[in-house]
């Protein structure tokens, strides 16, 4: 199978169980919504799929191959846009999208020609020069998907990244997001948009923890029942 897929995974700290035991399968080109309230388990749900959180239970798979750990994943080609960013505030928004490329020994050249790209894409060409504590929150989250899009992920986690965005910049970020499903990405994002979770291929809403997918003529008005464990 090519994609993404997650056996009885679960995340614990301590006493507070996260997440629930959730089976997912998502196949290479589909682009899911996590949706829930806060405290959900949305992130938990993500970094573990990220391999940057080990699970209490259960498994992570990238094309079939188990993931151990945060360095595995990121080698298949797993993509994390932290809440937050994530981003090297020291660097400039253009360096932010290079210098990851670089290290993974991608070419000079093309590693320019793919940053120049991503921040064209997210329609932050003319602010490539601007250290990131120089941008408002909203550019700095494109600047962010700017640096996932440029990776040319396997699999895009993103959190929340349409959450500083005005709606004009939303569409554009789900857009590319779509694309990069398109070019035959899995894209998962978490979001607390319902217009967002709509533009995505399927949604699998989280409360307290449970994992529901939501079937996609009930997504609009925002009800929920158990369905599949694939998209
Ligand atoms: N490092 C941690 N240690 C202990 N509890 C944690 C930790 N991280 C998250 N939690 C708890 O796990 C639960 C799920 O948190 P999580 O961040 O996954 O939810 P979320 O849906 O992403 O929330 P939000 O929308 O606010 O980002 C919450 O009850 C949270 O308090």
């Amino acid at each position: 199978m090519t994609g993404l897929r997650a056996t009885s995974l679960s995340v614990s700290y301590g006493d507070l169980v996260a997440l629930q035991p959730v089976d997912l399968d998502v196949p290479a080109g589909r682009f899911v919504a996590v949706t829930g309230p806060s405290g959900a388990g949305k992130t938990s749900l993500l970094w573990a799929l990220a391999g940057a959180l080990r699970p209490t239970q259960g498994e992570v798979r990238v094309d079939d191959v188990v993931i151990g750990d945060r360095e595995q994943a990121a080698a298949l080609g797993v993509v994390l846009v932290p809440q937050g960013n994530g981003l090297a505030t020291a660097l400039t928004a253009y360096e932010n999208a290079l210098v990851p490329l670089l290290a993974v020994g991608v070419r000079p050249a093309a590693a320019r020609k793919r940053a120049d790209d991503a921040l064209a894409v997210v329609g932050l060409e003319e602010s490539g020069g601007h250290l990131v504590e120089e941008l408002s929150g909203g550019q700095q989250q494109r600047v962010a998907l700017a640096r996932a899009f440029a990776a040319h992920a396997h699999v895009l986690l993103a959190d929340e990244p349409t959450s500083d965005l005005d709606a004009t910049n939303r569409e554009r970020m789900i857009a590319v997001m779509r694309a990069e499903a398109d070019r035959g990405a899995v894209v998962v994002m978490s979001t607390h948009d319902p217009e967002a979770a709509a533009r995505a291929d399927a949604e699998l809403a989280l409360d307290q923890g449970v994992a529901r997918w939501v079937p996609k003529e009930r997504q609009r008005d925002g009800s929920h029942r158990a369905g599949p464990t694939h998209c």
